[in-house]
């Protein structure tokens, strides 16, 4: 057996034949790849090719627990022109196109993430086989960074799983785990990790190749002829427009470069590939997108408070078994891992709680993501009890009832009372002070809110609020908690609304506006769609619950003045049992067949409200005031200290309200815009539209100072 060391990689040869080339970049947690890396993987490449001893290779990763995240993003956001990006692009093709030339079986063995350049990687492998791990992924995420893969992943993998499979994979990002993966013919095997090199070097020993994967009837008779094809990648487009409203230029790049591949061939459709990813490097949608993975990989490293260790947690309490309970109470078991008591007063609470996580994880059973095994030992982690039995060992309780004041500090005596001394007391309030829930704590330093987005399982912000008697152990234990949940949680300091929806109510409140004064409900949530937000403010109200904003507005206006101002003709909708969705009665309808609730606006409403519908103004005008007073409420947040900083600002707006992604959030699209241009447009409205539009001091001195928030 000889060995060579070179630094990134590292080549082994066996005795019977088989050499392992093993990637590790020195001092990475994880390995990607980096243009500076082409010379020696060209260089080993060529000791390869010029060994004839070698009868097969197998590549493999020296990290742990990961085989390539892909290209290496800093260095796509240090190329300064779309030149540079495709060149780096080409050069990867290259090296890739040498790796499928080789004469001998080449293998991939993968564990743990194979992602974007990764995969472009192993798919010029002649084979792949993967470690059955929950670690593994296999995927091509560019998408989610505004890009397309470059290195040849848009002709290969149409190539390997079909066009329609591949086409999902790349439009959506989508990772897929090893069962998936297998399923898809993207690997050939899926094993044990403590086996992978050895079936993986059984693999090249044998030379032989794995039986190609079957493709439906259907799907091969759509691939297989240029009227299928033309089919396939019309109904791509039809969908990527009307998902992404134009907004993302990456989509519908993808879906081109895969045509021409097709069409007219490898050589043709990895040029236009890499002349793609260029252009698309140096789009400010994917600058964008390239700055949220930053901000959110650095988040995943705090705790909330420097150098402040979070205790451990074994167990959690939930009180209160409604939808939000019933959420909380999943994702801790779930994601967490910890066990659940749910306490509520009756036992409808109890199995509303239980019944969440069983349709959740009975829906996982059906699509076979999980076997029928698992999800019993998921549920045998949920249990619940209407007084305060098994409430000892909680280290959390989490407490998700009614927004009142006095039953939540009921909720807080009962705790103390009940539990063991040190327990964390988190409030999932979304407006009450958590100061004065904390008011009557005999240890106020426990107490904190911990604010979650519904629906709880699919929403990844949590608010955390420290009080100003909060300890810092309870912050950061909070933040470990939420973490472990799967949110990405963001410290906010503890006034009316916190951070999202303080936001977020002079956005929808001008929507009311915009509404009373005769615009139809269809145009303002379009505008706004449009816009790039998921849905729009007036249906939205009708998905949270127009009562819920109703409570809050009188809240928000008390502690921080007459800008938060609802307008009053909404009790009338109130007043008509008209809440929103949860009540079949909203602006929209909700009754008939499901796939049609929710679609029509229910012209009663008009009525209701004394308003003859009529439309008057531009798309880009509704956006404009509901968008720019979110902006100047996100700079009053900051500059009251309310957020730490513009990275969580934007993230909050994006993972909470949905604000769209590719502008980066309320504070990066200010820099875009320029804080002069939205001062001068505010001021614009406000003489139109009355005084809620004063633009605050911060940012008046940002225009005036010419200061930008990043
Ligand atoms: C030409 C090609 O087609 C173009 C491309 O390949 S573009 C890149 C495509 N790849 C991706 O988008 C994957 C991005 N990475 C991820 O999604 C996640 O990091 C992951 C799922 C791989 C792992 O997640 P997780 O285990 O939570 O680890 P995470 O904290 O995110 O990352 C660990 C470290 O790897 C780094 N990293 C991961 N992927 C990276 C990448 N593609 N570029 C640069 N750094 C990366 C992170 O910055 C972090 O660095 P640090 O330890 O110094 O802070």
């Amino acid at each position: 057996m000889t060995m060579e060391n070179n630094s990134t990689f590292t080549l082994e040869r066996h005795d019977n034949g088989i050499a392992f080339l093993k990637m590790d970049v020195v001092g990475e947690t994880m390995n990607t790849l980096r243009a500076e890396f082409a010379e020696e993987f060209s260089a080993v490449l060529d000791q390869i090719k010029g060994d004839s001893a070698i009868k097969g290779l197998v590549v493999y990763s020296g990290k742990d627990n990961s085989f390539i995240a892909g290209a290496d993003i800093t260095m796509l956001d240090a190329c300064e022109t779309a030149e540079q990006a495709s060149e780096i692009a080409s050069q990867g093709q290259a090296i890739f196109d040498q790796i499928e030339g080789l004469t001998i079986p080449v293998i991939a063995a993968i564990h743990g993430p194979c992602l974007g350049g990764g995969l472009e990687l192993a798919m010029a492998c002649h084979e792949r086989v993967c470690s059955d791990d929950n670690k593994t992924v296999l995927g091509l995420p560019e998408v989610q960074l505004g890009l397309l893969p470059g290195s040849g992943g848009t002709q290969r993998l149409p190539a390997i799983v079909g066009l329609q499979k591949s086409l999902d994979m790349m439009l959506t990002g989508k990772h897929l785990r090893p069962k998936q993966a297998l399923k898809a013919g993207l690997v050939s095997d899926m094993v044990p990790k403590s086996v992978l090199l050895n079936v993986a070097e059984e693999l090249a020993l044998s030379g032989k190749k794995a039986k190609p994967r079957k493709s439906p009837m259907v799907e091969k008779a759509l691939d297989s002829n240029p009227w299928g094809r033309k089919l396939v990648f019309d109904q791509a487009t039809k969908t990527v427009l009307a998902k992404t409203k134009g907004n993302y230029p990456a989509p519908l790049k993808i879906i081109d470069a895969i045509r021409v591949g097709v069409e007219k061939g490898r050589v043709k459709g990895l040029a236009r590939e890499a002349e793609h990813f260029g252009r698309l490097v140096k789009t400010s949608e994917s600058k964008q997108l390239r700055n949220l993975f930053f901000a959110t990989t650095e988040m995943k490293k705090e705790t909330g408070v420097d150098g402040v260790e979070p205790a451990a947690i074994s167990h959690v309490g939930v009180l209160g078994g409604g939808l939000m309970g019933g959420g909380i109470s999943y994702v801790t078991a779930n994601n967490a891992k910890l066990p659940v008591r749910i306490k509520d007063i009756n036992h409808t609470g109890i199995s509303n709680a239980l019944k969440y996580s069983f349709d959740l994880l009975n829906k996982k059973v059906k699509r076979r993501f999980i076997k029928k095994s698992v999800m019993q030992q998921q549920l045998n982690m949920v249990s619940g009890t209407t007084d305060y039995s098994g409430f000892n060992q909680a280290d959390v309780i989490i407490e998700a009832v009614f927004e009142d004041l006095a039953l939540k500090q009921q909720m807080v005596a009962d705790v103390e009372a009940n539990c063991k001394p040190g327990v964390i007391f988190a409030s999932n309030t979304s407006s009450l002070p958590i100061n004065q829930i904390a008011a009557q704590a005999k240890a106020p330093e426990n107490v904190i809110g911990l604010h979650y987005f519904s629906p709880v399982d699919k929403m990844p912000l949590a608010e955390i609020i420290a009080h100003d008697k909060t300890s810092n152990e309870t912050i950061s234990t909070t933040v470990a908690l939420a973490k472990k949940q799967g949110k990405t949680p963001i410290v906010v300091k503890d006034k009316a609304g916190f951070y999202v929806n303080r936001i977020l109510a002079p956005y929808v409140n001008e929507a009311a506006n915009i509404l009373l004064s005769g615009e139809p409900i269809e145009k303002i949530d379009r505008a706004l769609v449009n816009f790039g937000f998921p849905v729009g403010p007036i249906k939205l109200l009708d998905e949270v619950g127009i009562d819920i904003g109703a409570k809050i507005s009188p809240i928000l206006e008390a502690e921080l003045g007459e800008r938060f101002k609802a307008p009053q003709a909404f009790n009338k909708l109130i007043d008509d049992n008209r809440k929103g969705k949860k009540t079949s009665k909203g602006f929209y309808l909700y009754t008939g067949k499901k796939s049609k609730q929710g679609k029509a606006v229910d012209e009663q409403v008009y009525r209701l409200l004394g308003v003859s519908p009529q439309s008057k103004l531009s798309e880009q005008e509704v956006s404009d005031r509901c968008v720019l007073l979110m902006i100047n409420e996100a700079v009053r947040c900051l500059d009251e200290g309310i957020i730490r900083n513009c990275r969580d600002g934007d993230i909050g707006t994006i993972f909470g309200i949905g604000f769209p992604p590719f502008l980066g959030g309320p504070f990066r699209y200010l820099d875009s815009l320029g804080a002069k241009q939205v001062v001068e447009k505010l001021k614009n409205f406000q003489s139109q539209y009355g005084d809620h539009f004063t633009p605050c001091e911060a940012l008046v001195a940002m225009a005036d100072n010419e200061q930008s928030c990043y």
